[in-house]
């Protein structure tokens, strides 16, 4: 890494802020928030080894980073604005890795019209480790809970599920992915920020941590069970070809960043229509006979796992 923290940050992080951060060269930054919206704040960590792989490319993991945080504002009902950053970077880190996750990020501020507002830089004896703070709005009161949804709601999912995990299990070889299906998808899922979904969902959440805990969440927080048909979550063609045996590592693998959405009965139709080209896929329902999550095999019968998503420890 050549010259001094500063001349980092006004390099390689500073052509990545407007106004609100000041040049990036005072104390903090200073935002005005669109008049009348409800603030929603996020924040979500990557830490070498434990959330990508040290050979991941370094536009990726400054992607997935940001992509992560939307994904929670996305299961919010908000829309973003900007983020705050954290790094900690080792002395032996490349200045190519620096200059590569800049260039991510550079890319998805564009693509999600979000700009840099601050952050901080450290360094480290250990991995490597990044974190973003993402910032955005939610009209008042629209905000999506996990606490929202009601016995006879539908539980649909966006997108395909388990392909991530797949990619990891196949970046350990357990998993042929000569396609590069897996691998993309671990690298760079697709944040479902903007739908436009006002009046049809009555709680949300994104899968970060695996399909089967993340509904548990909304099931404990809206104090109702769930019943899902593992048959009926959406697999990628890659992942049907990949067979059954990797059916439980799908549903409880996470790092899919869809959303789990609570909707009430009769408003599939508006649904559908509303996510347009998002493909959403009804999975099963809420139910009040029992407060906890139900997933029955192909055979009808209840399926039991050895655990239901990530846990750090
Ligand atoms: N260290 C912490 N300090 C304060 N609040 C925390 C901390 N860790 C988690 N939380 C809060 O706990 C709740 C659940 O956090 P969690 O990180 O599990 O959610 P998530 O970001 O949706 O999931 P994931 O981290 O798997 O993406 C959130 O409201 C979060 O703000
Ligand atoms: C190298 C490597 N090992 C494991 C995983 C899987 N993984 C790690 S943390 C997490 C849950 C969300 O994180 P958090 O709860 O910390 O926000 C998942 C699914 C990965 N992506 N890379
Ligand atoms: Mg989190
Ligand atoms: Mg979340
Ligand atoms: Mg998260």
């Amino acid at each position: 890494m050549s010259g001094t923290e500063f001349e980092r940050i006004a390099r390689y992080f500073a052509p990545l802020a407007d106004e609100a951060a000041l040049g990036l060269s005072d104390d903090a930054a200073l935002w005005t928030p669109p008049y009348g919206k409800t603030l929603v704040l996020t924040v979500d960590q990557m830490v070498e080894g434990v959330h990508f792989l040290p050979d991941d490319p370094p536009g990726c993991v400054a992607r997935k980073l940001l992509r992560r945080n939307l994904s929670d504002l996305a299961a919010m009902g908000g829309e973003p604005d900007g983020y705050l950053l954290t790094t900690a970077l080792r002395v032996d880190t490349p200045e190519a890795w620096l200059a590569e996750f800049a260039e991510g990020l550079a890319r998805d501020q564009k693509r999600y019209r979000i700009e840099l507002f601050g952050g901080d830089s450290t360094s480290t004896p250990g991995p490597l480790m990044a974190s973003v703070t993402m910032i955005g709005c939610v009209a008042p009161g629209a905000a999506w809970r996990r606490s929202g949804a009601r016995a006879g709601d539908a539980v649909f999912v966006t997108g395909t599920i388990g392909d991530a995990a797949l990619g990891l299990e196949a970046a350990r070889g357990k998993l042929d992915d000569s396609s590069g299906h897996f691998r993309e998808r671990r690298l760079l899922p697709e944040p479902r920020i903007g739908l436009p979904l006002a009046g049809l969902v009555h709680a949300a959440i994104d899968v970060s941590d695996g399909l089967v805990q993340d509904l548990g969440h909304i099931c404990r927080n809206s104090g109702v069970g769930a019943v899902i048909e593992a048959g009926l979550v959406p697999a990628s063609a890659a992942a049907r070809a990949a067979g059954e045996s990797w059916l439980e590592a799908r549903l409880t693998g996470g790092d899919d960043y869809e959303l789990i959405l609570a909707t009430p009965p009769d408003a599939e139709a508006a649904l559908r229509k509303a996510c347009g080209l998002v493909p959403v896929t009804k999975i099963g329902h809420f139910s009040g006979d029992s407060d906890e999550v139900v997933v029955l095999d192909r055979a009808g019968r209840r399926m039991a796992f050895t655990r239901t998503g990530w846990r750090h420890f």
